[in-house]
């Protein structure tokens, strides 16, 4: 277990309980000298990113998280800065109690929050309020603290997690402390990444306090952190028969370009052909668009046939509909036995006719195509993203990817990697086609089906962030991504 490994494993509260009782059980760490660590690494964090800052607002909150946030104070004011510290009620537990202690000792007041008034001037504030132990939204007199904190405009420095946000889900049931900077102590929280964290966490700067490895021996994480991955480049004796043949099968009446894209992407995932089942009316469309496509009018599953016999990889679902049409295809696509990838309406048929596709398909529904899938509503799907990624790769026999804020990647027997790329700009129509030719075009070319779903969506995410960084976010449109996805395929760009 190499340092960067547990730096790419993400854990749920519990687990990170169990690391500390770990660090002070079997290190004999004491919890309070834990928190101190959290809190010098905190100021150092602080100083990096703000190094002009001369006058620090800490808002502590009754636990320890708030017990961090007076440590930080208390070294503040040894650095020479001028820390006020506003406080939520009275600390809770001896660590918390000591730390705010520590802080009047060493000459420091602290302000109780009233539910409203003045915020002190600061050029950083520190939001010490709630880490780990948030158990439900914050209560409307915080939620005008941080109201007004936000109103401030200094930057935050959130210690441990924006208070607000399930480290487990990443849910905010409330308000939430919007960050510039989030520093998460001892080990990544899964929630962090996904779901509606990566709206509030800012930036995020993982501290191990100085443990040694042998603290993460053996503690099992829940989920990883998809990493940078390329393909092998290619031998130099190579065919187009080598690299695959994706069949991509939809674009009823009205929905060209949902095929079109998936197809394209097919064929800028590196696969070596694409041909594309779908309605007449789209052939001229798609074959002056981009003549590498071998587009074929496909009336119905006799139509099909050949094309089957011919493809190595199936993309099923963009543009399909749930027509008569679209469902004869889908049944015979489903039936040719190959490996698949099935998005869109493949998926909403899917959820009317359920069916284990083991081993050899790949899901990729947005929240509400999942909700479909199990069953229940997005908010079910939004309250916990890991279980439902789950769920739904137990339930189907397939490696599933939960598209949105933070993309998990989720297999049968329980494995999730949550990818930390991608930005707002992506939610916009054609991205899921895009991504459902890329992990085809990955399978063609011979990746197994966790392999392709992991590096498409890191290729995909990755890609629409070097668009974004290139154009801004808003405006950002699926064939954007395309020739910065071959860059990031052929291990160039950023
Ligand atoms: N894990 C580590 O290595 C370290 C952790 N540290 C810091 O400790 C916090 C976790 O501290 P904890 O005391 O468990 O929890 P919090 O400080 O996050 O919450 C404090 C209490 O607040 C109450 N609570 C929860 N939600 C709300 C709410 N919405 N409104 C009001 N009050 C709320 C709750 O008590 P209740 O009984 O009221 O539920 C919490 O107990 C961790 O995040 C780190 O910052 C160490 O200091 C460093 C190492
Ligand atoms: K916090």
């Amino acid at each position: 277990m190499t340092a960067s490994d547990h730096r790419h494993e993400l854990y749920t509260v519990d687990q990170v309980r169990a690391l500390d009782r770990r660090a002070i059980d079997a290190l004999g760490i004491p919890g309070y000298e834990l928190m101190q660590r959290a809190a010098a690494a905190a100021l150092v964090c602080l100083r990096q990113h703000w190094p002009r800052a001369r006058r620090i607002a800490v808002y502590c909150g009754p636990g320890n998280n708030g017990g961090d946030g007076f440590l930080l104070a208390a070294l503040a004011h040894e650095a020479g800065l001028h820390a006020d510290v506003i406080a939520l009620g009275e600390s809770q537990g001896d660590d918390a109690v000591r730390a705010r202690r520590e802080f009047e000792l060493g000459g420091g007041t602290v302000h109780p929050w009233q539910g409203s008034g003045e915020l002190p001037l600061a050029d950083v504030q520190v939001d010490g309020l709630f880490g780990t132990g948030l158990r439900r939204a914050l209560a409307p007199d915080v939620a005008q603290l941080v109201r007004q904190m936000q109103a401030r405009g200094a930057p935050i420095l959130a210690l441990d997690v924006p208070s607000g946000v399930n480290a487990d889900t990443g849910e905010v049931p409330g308000e939430s402390v919007q960050a510039d900077v989030t520093v998460t102590f001892i080990a990544a929280k899964r929630g962090l990444y996904t779901a509606q964290a990566p709206g509030y966490a800012g930036q995020l700067q993982l501290e191990p306090l100085g443990l040694p490895e042998s603290l993460w021996h053996g503690c099992r994480a829940d989920a990883e952190l998809l990493r940078v991955q390329t393909l092998a480049p290619r031998p130099r004796q190579v065919h187009k028969g080598n690299n695959g043949h994706v069949l991509a099968i939809g674009g009823d009446h009205g929905t060209a370009g949902a095929i079109r894209l998936c197809g394209e992407a097919a064929l800028r995932g590196g696969a070596g052909l694409v041909s594309v089942a779908t309605r007449s009316e789209h052939l001229v469309a798609l074959n002056s668009a981009r003549p590498e496509l071998m587009a074929h009018e496909v009336n119905g599953p006799q139509a099909l046939a050949p094309l089957l016999e011919r493809a190595t990889v199936l993309a099923l679902g963009p543009g399909l509909g749930q027509g008569a049409w679209g469902h004869a295809l889908w049944l015979t696509a489903l039936e040719s036995g190959l490996p698949l990838v099935l998005d869109a309406d493949g998926l909403n048929l899917l959820a009317r006719e359920p069916r284990q596709l083991t081993g050899r398909a790949v899901l990729t529904p947005h929240p509400g195509e999942a909700a479909r899938l199990l069953g229940c509503d997005t908010a079910k799907i939004g309250a916990d993203r890991f279980a439902a990624a789950r769920e739904l790769a137990r339930r189907y026999g397939a490696i599933v990817v939960l598209k949105g804020a933070g993309s998990l990647v989720a297999e049968p027997e329980g494995r999730v990697a949550v990818c930390p790329w991608g930005n707002p700009g992506m939610a916009s129509g054609g991205m899921g086609d895009l991504l459902t030719g890329i992990i085809a075009a990955l399978l063609a070319q011979g990746c197994e089906a966790w392999q392709a779903a992991c590096l498409g969506v890191g290729l995909h995410a990755r890609a629409g962030d070097l668009a974004a960084r290139k154009g801004g976010e808003r405006g950002l449109l699926a064939s954007d991504l395309l020739e910065p996805l071959r860059l990031l395929l052929n291990g160039k760009g950023a």
